[in-house]
């Protein structure tokens, strides 16, 4: 779970858009292939020397935004709601889905209501999953014995493990079915209970950093956009990388990636807001959410410019 520094972009030829006498914007880019699309361009060629990257699980780099080492990042939804007050939601970005999403899956041994009083292990790289498996459970008056580790491989799992918790490139990769009488997609679970998409990352700002850089922040927000549409124009160079590295078929990865969404418009809004009211009333985070965003300096010049999210949210 270390941070490594740029391990993400090997190569291309990083743009030069001035900006020079600031030290670089530091952000943040997740270290599973769930967010290959987002990144294409600025793992192409479109990063400019003003952003420094560092690639780490969703763990990790929930624990470095806290910190004060990254400005802007992807952070698992559920560390949003535990830092609303310092950090401010970057508009139209998410890791999403509506329905099953294939890499965030709790595989057990036994029938979900069968968890009471057993162990289950929420990987230690998850914030968000482990909270929405802490409310599925609870919501159905469910208590197994929490804890928090390693949940790569099915080895990982002490033999007393009820179920397990597995996130990104491992629950893709590893055929937890084949070692697992139960395997339940979060994504699928979610939407049956609620209707809803679910958001599992955000893109966050450190509020400090927004009020004093509002502009950068705006630069590194429309270069996130660019790079994303680079991704939906080149998904077929994506999805051969990207099953070579995972160890799974073109065409699995296809479908993974048709589940994916980048986007945070309304409904995404309403899964959000949703999944923090559910963790509020199960008691597993201890006050009400609020979804601050960032607000773009350059759009609200742009006259006539509607923003899409707007009217769903409070704006800080
Ligand atoms: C869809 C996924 O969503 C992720 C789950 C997260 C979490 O549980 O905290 C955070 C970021 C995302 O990487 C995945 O990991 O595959």
């Amino acid at each position: 779970m270390t941070p490594r520094h740029d391990p993400c972009f090997p190569g291309g030829t990083p743009e030069d858009t001035g900006s020079r006498s600031y030290e670089p914007v530091r952000v943040g880019r997740i270290s599973y292939m769930n967010v290959a699309p987002v990144y294409y361009g600025l793992n192409n060629g479109q990063k400019p020397d003003w952003m420094a990257m560092t690639c780490a699980p969703p763990a990790a780099l929930n624990a470095m935004m806290a910190a004060g080492e990254l400005d802007v990042s992807p952070v698992s939804s559920a560390a949003y709601a535990r830092h609303q007050d310092k950090w401010l939601i970057l508009p139209d970005l998410s890791i999403a889905c509506f329905g099953p999403v294939m890499s965030v899956l709790l595989v057990s041994r036994h029938p979900f209501a069968g968890l009471a009083g057993r162990k289950v292990v929420l990987t230690r790289e998850s914030a968000t999953a482990a909270a929405l498996t802490r409310y599925l459970l609870a919501s159905d008056g469910i208590r197994p014995c929490l804890t928090v580790g390693r949940v790569r491989r099915a080895d990982d799992l002490p033999d007393d493990t009820g179920a397990a918790l597995v996130i990104g490139d491992a629950a893709l990769r590893e055929p937890w079915a084949a070692r697992f009488d139960h395997v339940w997609d979060l994504g699928a679970m979610w939407r049956e209970r609620t209707g809803l998409p679910f958001v599992f990352a955000l893109w966050v700002v450190r509020k400090s950093f927004a009020e004093a850089h509002p502009d950068r922040v705006s630069a590194v927000l429309h270069q996130f956009y660019r790079s994303r549409s680079a991704g939906a124009g080149h998904l077929s160079r994506i999805l051969p990388e990207a099953a070579d590295r995972l160890g799974i078929s073109p065409e699995m990865c296809r479908r993974y990636y048709h589940r994916l969404r980048y986007t945070l418009d309304s409904a995404q809004m309403a899964g959000l807001s949703a999944f923090f009211r559910g963790l509020y009333a199960e008691r597993i985070i201890s006050r009400p959410v609020g979804l601050s965003l960032f607000r773009d300096p350059g759009l609200q010049d742009a006259p006539g410019h509607e923003r899409p999210i707007a009217s769903a949210c409070r704006r800080s």
